[in-house]
């Protein structure tokens, strides 16, 4: 089976919720041509990604099993256990788990799983063709299927995939970040849209330019735009004063040690 290639492999969905109406938009969008079948449960997510994304709908979830190659799991954790009870697993089967929060040693112990267990979670920009997805461990045929949705990364521990999923949170508690600023430029006046446009494109145009200097450290970008008597600096030391920056540290902690303990 692993020496199929991948465009004629068919790829199962177990879990068709927020996750997998992303990844599958990422893997079209990407040009992924090969067969996704979904399991049935949340028809109207399965009917909608069967029809704007051509899949095809399973009768179960051991449907989903038996006639897949690869088979994508993304329930929430605590659904795990309930998903996997009674399923039937082909033993050459490639499981990637999409769930968070659960080492590969503990998905074992959650319920019958084939020996190549794959830890893959990339967060919702995939589906804009951007950003990366963290693989735990490697595997050649997942790091081809994940790039078409975006650049595969692959860790040596779970311990470094762990880290990965912390940096994931950061990109979710952006948005948030991304729309207070806007609002703040709607309430002194902008159109919302002209308001939307210069945040989203200051974004953009900041990580841009970080990676076009790719020999240069990040701090030290900030350092030589923020100098003595720049309206930079005096924004950046109100944003110093009130934790602004060192509070996302804090919240990396928060969430690192939970995905430890949990576990
Ligand atoms: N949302 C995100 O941005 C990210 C999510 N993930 C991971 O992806 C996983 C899914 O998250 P998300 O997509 O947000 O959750 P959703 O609730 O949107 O989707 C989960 C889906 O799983 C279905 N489901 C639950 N139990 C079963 C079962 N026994 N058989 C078949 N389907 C079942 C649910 O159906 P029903 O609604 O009927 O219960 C639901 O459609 C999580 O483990 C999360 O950690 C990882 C990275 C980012």
């Amino acid at each position: 089976m692993t020496d199929k290639p991948l465009s004629s492999m068919t790829i199962g969905i177990l879990g068709v919720g927020y996750f997998a109406s992303y990844f599958i938009a990422g893997l079209r969008k990407g040009g992924f041509k090969g067969q996704i079948l979904l399991s049935p449960r949340n028809a109207q997510t399965a009917n909608k990604l069967a029809q704007t994304h051509n899949c095809s709908i399973a009768v179960t979830n051991q449907d989903v099993i038996d006639h897949t190659d690869l088979v994508v799991v993304s329930v929430k954790p605590e659904h795990l256990q309930e998903l996997l009870t009674g399923l039937s697993f082909k033993d050459d089967q490639i499981v990637v788990s999409a769930v968070a929060g659960i080492s590969v040693e503990n998905h074992h112990k959650t319920g019958p799983l084939p020996q190549t267990l794959i830890r893959m979670i990339p967060v919702c920009c995939i589906e804009a063709g951007e950003g990366v997805v963290p693989i735990y461990p490697a595997h050649k045929i997942v790091e081809d299927l994940a790039r078409f949705t975006g650049a595969p990364v692959t860790f040596n521990t779970e311990e470094e995939f762990d880290l990965s999923l912390a940096a994931s949170c950061m990109n979710g508690w952006l948005y948030e970040f991304f729309g207070s600023m806007t609002q703040w430029l709607e309430n002194k006046g902008l159109p919302s849209e002209t308001a939307r446009t210069l945040v989203l494109h200051n974004v953009r145009g900041a990580t841009g330019y970080a990676l076009l200097k790719e020999n240069e450290d990040l701090t030290s970008i900030t350092n030589d735009i923020a100098t003595e008597g720049t309206f930079t600096l005096k924004g950046l030391e109100v944003l110093r004063k009130h934790q602004g920056i060192i509070a996302w540290d804090k919240a990396l902690d928060e969430v690192h040690a939970n995905l430890i303990r949990d576990n």
